[in-house]
Formats: structure tokens, sequence, C-alpha cells
């Protein structure tokens, strides 16, 4: 259990500067799950060295794989080739990351081994069922609590079939479960989105030599099809920054009058970036320089200058290109002027913590009107001044409720505290001395 770390973040002046924004995290994962089962020697330039990634750079060496980082910052994976995972010793500890334990749970599957996987409070809590089901359906078993939830052991077979899935829910977590147990089973496992989510197993699974394709069925819905046991090739990848990270000193810039900051490098993969697209509408100034192809995802330097922001109605459909970013979009709504509706928001009740919920709970704490509508929308009202804050705000171990808050604490009346901080480090670490480097007044309480 980490020690609880509460902090406080006081209006700043204007944030000037350069951040280098750490390592996407959904990049990060695939990219040490991958090298793991493939031939030979991944070398992984960026990793985002954040506790979640920790933990799945932990695990694959308890599966057997090698994955150390270097004296020069560069990770190197030495992997087991497919279908050679081992039966790890210890329990797979998976902190307090879904993305691990799901995507894990899918790669192991296809294994004869049996793993245990368990998690922190906050993972412990959350859905599992979405990707037990579906390999479940090709072969593996599963014991653990009534309920679904972690703790639970996987008993993986040798012998999976490959199946046709329908996601019930827009998930790149279970897609990708579901693609990464496919590609040990003979055959040809598909599965089809409505939505698309991020493509980061399609597209790294295509760098190191697997065949992946999708085809737009007739609905407009997106069949993902691996063929199974391919010859993976360990690959050297060049991790984007992340994107979702990013957002916090984006809306930060936006907020601060007379900010500029420049975020060089961050992935622009259009199923990640609803949030930049939403802020633009609702009238941010954010440049998109020097866009350019980076190890098979496309990235840019941001730069973001303060202007203000006008309320806007965000569609259902843009959820999956932004489902981490509505907390932050929440912070940066209830500075701007006029009414922002967020609609579609039911997955935010499962992440780390219930982000709908915290967010209406923290935004009204602080003074702002929020209302939360029986669809699971958000509408958060602006007045165009800054809210009053003055509040502590629980994050319930989730790191965008604590630095979302952060964020807001920079352009409210009186400061914002947080409850605790320290699961910032899951996907952000040195979040407040980068902050603090560029005119933030975060600090610990
Ligand atoms: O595949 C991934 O790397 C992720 C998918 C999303 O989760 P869901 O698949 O549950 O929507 C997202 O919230 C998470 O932070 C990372
Ligand atoms: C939801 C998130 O991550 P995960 O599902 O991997 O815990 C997140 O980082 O916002």
């Amino acid at each position: 259990m980490l020690q609880a770390k509460p902090l406080r973040s006081s209006s700043t002046g204007a944030l000037a500067g350069t951040i280098r924004v750490p390592g996407d995290k959904s990049i990060s994962h695939r990219s040490l799950m991958l090298g793991a089962v493939a031939v030979g020697e991944t070398v992984i330039h960026g990793l985002l060295e954040g506790e979640d990634v920790l933990n799945t750079a932990a695990a694959m060496r308890l599966l057997g794989a090698q994955a150390e980082r270097g004296g020069d910052g560069v990770w190197r994976v030495r992997g087991v080739g497919l279908g050679g995972l081992g039966e790890p010793a210890q329990v797979l500890d998976m902190g307090n990351s879904g993305t691990a334990a799901r995507l894990l749970m899918g790669l192991v599957a296809s294994h004869p081994i049996t793993c245990v996987f368990t998690g922190d409070a906050s993972l412990n809590k959350r859905p599992m069922a979405r990707v037990t089901g579906p390999l479940e359906q090709m072969g593996a078993r599963f014991v653990g609590r009534s309920g679904g939830r972690l703790p639970l052991a996987v008993v993986g077979s040798d012998r999976t079939v490959p199946i046709t899935y329908r996601l019930p829910v827009a998930s790149a977590q279970v897609k990708s479960a579901v693609i990464l147990c496919g590609l040990n089973t003979a055959g040809t496992t598909t599965v089809i989105e409505a939505e698309p989510t991020r493509d980061h197993t399609e597209l790294m699974l295509r760098h190191f030599g697997a065949t992946v394709t999708t085809e737009r069925m007739e609905d407009g819905a997106l069949a993902v099809s691996v063929v199974g046991q391919p010859e993976l090739t360990g690959r050297e990848i060049v991790v984007p920054a992340d994107p979702s990270s990013a957002a916090f000193p984006a809306v930060a810039a936006l907020l601060r009058p007379g900010s500029e900051l420049l975020l060089p490098g961050v992935g622009m993969n259009p199923r990640r970036t609803g949030l930049y697209d939403t802020l633009v509408e609702m009238g941010a100034n954010i440049a998109f320089e020097n866009r350019r192809d980076e190890a098979g995802e496309p990235v840019a330097d941001l730069r973001v200058k303060h202007g203000p922001l006008k309320g806007i109605v965000v569609p259902a459909d843009r959820a999956p290109s932004m489902i981490d970013e509505y907390p932050i979009l929440a912070a940066a709504a209830a500075c701007a002027e006029g009414t922002t509706v967020m609609l579609g928001l039911k997955e935010l009740r499962v992440k780390e913590s219930d982000r709908l919920a915290m967010v209406a709970d923290g935004l009204t704490k602080c003074g702002v009107k929020v209302e939360v509508g029986a669809d699971d929308s958000l509408t958060v009202y602006g007045t165009g001044k800054p809210p009053q804050g003055g509040a502590t705000v629980a994050t319930a171990m989730d790191h965008r409720i604590a630095m979302s808050f952060l964020v807001l604490g920079m352009a409210t009346a009186e400061p914002v505290q947080v409850d605790d901080g320290a699961f910032i480090d899951t996907s952000f670490p040195g979040f407040v001395a980068l902050m603090n480097g560029v005119g933030a007044k975060i600090a610990g309480v």
C-alpha cells in the first residue's frame, strides 16, 4: 500500500517552456508483451517508466522473458518465442493497471500454464468477465471468486480455438486480450468492433511480423483478424509521448493567461486524439507542428497557447478516442464560457475509480455546477470566470482524477487540494516537477 500523498495546487501566472511528456502507456505495455513473445531482442526507446508499465515488465520476467533497462535509458527485451511463456513461480501483481491485467490474461491464456493475477484495491474491483468470457470460449479456464473480479487464476491451454467475437463494449483492452490469445492459436481469430478503439495492438503486431487485417463490415463495424502462430521477430520500438498525459499540461496552458507550452513528439494516432479535436472545437489555440511518423505511429509537436474556451456538446461516438481524457476535459469545461455536455460516459464508471462520480463530486466541491444524467452524461456549467476552488478532492486511487484537479487548481480563485497524488506515478512519473518547472505551484501538504 502506498503512503497517501496529499498535494495542493495554487493559482499560477503564465506557464512557459517545454515539457517532455513521458512515453505512451498503452504502447509501452504492448512493446514489453510482444517483445517477450518474439524471437530475439526488442529494443524500446522512450518506454514509460511508470508503475503500471514496470509491473508489466516484472510480469514478463516472471513468465520467462528478459526485460531490463540499460544504462542508456533504453529497455531491452529478450523474448522466449511465441508459445514459450513459462509458468510463473509467483502471483502476477498488476498493481493499478487494467491494461496490464487484461492484455496479459489474453496472452497467457493460449499457453499450458496456470497464472494467478491480482492487483491493488482499485484494480481488484474492476470487471474482468469482459475478458474471461471470450477467453473461455477459446478454451482457457478461470478460477476465482464470484463476480469476475481479481484475484483470478488463468488456467491456460495449448489447444485454444479461434473465435469470431463481437465486442459488447467499446474496449481496446478486450479487443487486445482476444487478439493476443488468438496470436498463439492455430487459425484466424476475429474481433468485431462497432466503434473504433485504439489500434496499437494491431499496429505493433504488424511491426513484429504478424498478419493482421482490418475489414469494414456491411453495418459499418470493423472486423480485425489475426492469423495465429506467426513467427514474431524482435524489433526496434520508439514510444511516442503519451497524448493522454500531454492533456494535463495542454489544458493547464489553455487555462492560464499568457501561457505558451511546447510538448514535443506527442502521439497523434487518430484513435487517441478526441480530446484535442474537442479542445479545438472549444476554441483552443493548439498548433500541431512538425507532423511525422515515428516507428509506425503518427506524432506531432504541440504548441499550446492560452485563450478563452467555450462550452460545446461532445458526442458519444467520440468517447473511445478520448476515454481517459474526460476528467481533464471536465476541468477545462469548468473554466470555459457556457455549458459543455459530454455524452456516452458509461465506461468511465469502471476505470481506476468511478470517474463520472469522482469528477462530478470534485467539481461540485470546487463550486462548479454539474449534472450527471441517467444516460451517463456529464453536463458542466462554465461561467467563463475562475471557479471558486478551496476544497479537498477525493481521488480514490485514480491518477487522472488527481492530475485533473491539480490542473484545475492552477485556475481557481482558491487552491485545490487532492487527498492523494501518489498514484500519479502509475502513468506520469515526474508530473509535479515538470509542471512546477514551467510555472505551476503544486506542493505537498
Ligand atoms: O488498451 C489500452 O491500452 C487502454 C484502453 C482503454 O481501456 P478500455 O479498453 O477498458 O476502454 C483505456 O481506458 C486504458 O487507459 C488503456
Ligand atoms: C484507465 C486507465 O488505465 P488502465 O485501464 O490500464 O488501468 C487510465 O490510464 O486512465
